[in-house]
């Protein structure tokens, strides 16, 4: 049965669904039935003129996604491809005389004066705003930043954050699919190298140890993709070095943040360290709050529980944490739970928190997918 296609229908050209990010925003997206309301066009950058997806037994033909006459006949654009691919067709399209709507999960357009960062449950005001001046291009927030946000939504929301140091465990996933595929196989060659020993009752756990690490130190670990091994290990340097002695995912926390939050005149400083660790597609981070003002842990509970449908408080105490505040907990789920909120030590407006999110779904794929919802509902 094919799709009917109402004229009225938006157009809408979708680039990069066969990626990470791409597939699952797919998927969101036939979850959502939000096909029913676009007439869709697949494009590619690899396999134009194959079948595309079978979207109700309407498969078409993929178009080139370079082909700016093609891609100029939509009115919504959004594109899962990465930053080379905005950086090179996202100008000519534009000097075409396309006006359309440009939506992106690439980091190269988000700070962009014309531009606004996405991420409708925190920042809508924004977003609204933005479409009533004729603001076309919506670009996803850096991951990390969005799983933050979501978490401390209703902090931020009332100014109660003076600043915040997130402390990140990211997930091999925002490293890109060949990078999850590297980690489980250097998980599996390091078991490998001690199965025998393993099976053993009786075989001794610094000789099982003395194994494994001449194993992870061996040039035959597999590790073409992180440099470096990660499984038993981690990497504390995410993406490139900045002039300020910052990692460039450092310097995105407290630059998209305070896009989104739209207070760039008065940024909140947010900094910290990003470290990548041998989760799947889950990152967390460990914050270090300082409030404007001293609030009760109850209180904060219920302003963080409050903000989002999303967010969801976890009591500090072991064994919830142990088991709801994890990444196995929390993967392919549109979850983000927030726990170990307790008052620091140094003084009582500081506070720490733990906060897990999945980083492809709230952070990549589900604010690119509301913000298509959001401008043909809008229609
Ligand atoms: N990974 C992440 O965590 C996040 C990524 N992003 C952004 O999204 C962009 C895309 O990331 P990601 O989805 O990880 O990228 P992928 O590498 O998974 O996919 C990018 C493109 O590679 C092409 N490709 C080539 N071979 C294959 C294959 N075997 N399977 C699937 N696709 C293939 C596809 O294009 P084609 O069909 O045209 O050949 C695909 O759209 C990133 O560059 C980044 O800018 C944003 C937030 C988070
Ligand atoms: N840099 C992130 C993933 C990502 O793609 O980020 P961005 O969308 O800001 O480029 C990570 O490694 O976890």
């Amino acid at each position: 049965m094919n799709k009917t296609v109402d004229k009225t229908m938006k157009k809408v050209g979708l680039v990069g669904w066969r990626g990470m990010v791409g597939s699952v925003l797919l998927e969101r997206m036939e979850k959502q039935n939000d096909f029913a309301n676009i007439d869709t066009t697949f494009f590619t950058t690899s396999q134009a003129g194959q079948l595309g997806p079978d979207l109700a037994g309407d498969a078409k033909p993929l178009l080139d996604a370079s082909d700016v006459s093609e891609l100029a006949k939509m009115d919504i654009i959004v594109t899962c491809q990465g930053g080379d691919y905005t950086k090179a067709v996202y100008p000519k399209l534009r000097e075409s005389g396309w006006d359309g709507y440009w939506i992106d999960a690439a980091s190269a357009l988000r700070m962009s004066d014309d531009s606004i960062i996405v991420l409708d449950p925190v920042n809508k005001d924004v977003i609204t705003q933005g479409l009533e001046q004729g603001v076309k291009t919506f670009v996803g927030g850096n991951c990390t930043v969005s799983l933050m946000l979501l978490a401390l939504g209703g902090l931020f929301e009332k100014d109660l954050i003076e600043w915040v140091s997130p402390m990140t465990y990211q997930a091999a996933s925002g490293a890109g699919a060949r990078n999850m595929k590297e980690l489980i196989s250097q998980m599996g060659a390091i078991h490998s190298s001690v199965a025998q020993q393993l099976d053993n009752p009786s075989s001794a756990i610094l000789e099982i140890d003395k194994i494994v690490s001449e194993k992870m130190a061996s040039s035959d670990l597999p590790q073409d993709q992180f440099g470096v091994p990660l499984a038993g290990s981690l990497i504390p340097w995410i993406d490139v070095p900045m002039p300020s002695g910052q990692s460039k995912e450092e310097w995105k926390a407290q630059v998209e943040a305070n896009k989104i939050l739209g207070s760039t005149q008065q940024p909140v400083p947010i900094d910290g360290l990003c470290v990548r660790i041998g989760a799947m597609r889950c990152h967390s981070q460990a914050m270090t709050i300082k409030l404007r003002e001293d609030i009760s842990v109850e209180k904060i509970e219920e302003i963080l529980a409050s903000h989002n449908e999303w967010v969801k408080v976890i009591p500090n105490e072991r064994d919830i944490t142990s088991t709801d505040l994890t990444p196995v907990k929390v993967t392919g789920t549109l979850s983000i739970p927030v726990g170990r909120i307790r008052k620091l030590a140094m003084g009582p407006k500081y506070i720490s928190a733990f906060t897990v999110g999945d980083q492809l779904l709230w952070g990549a794929a589900e604010p690119l997918r509301r913000m298509l919802r959001i401008i043909v509902d809008a229609e």
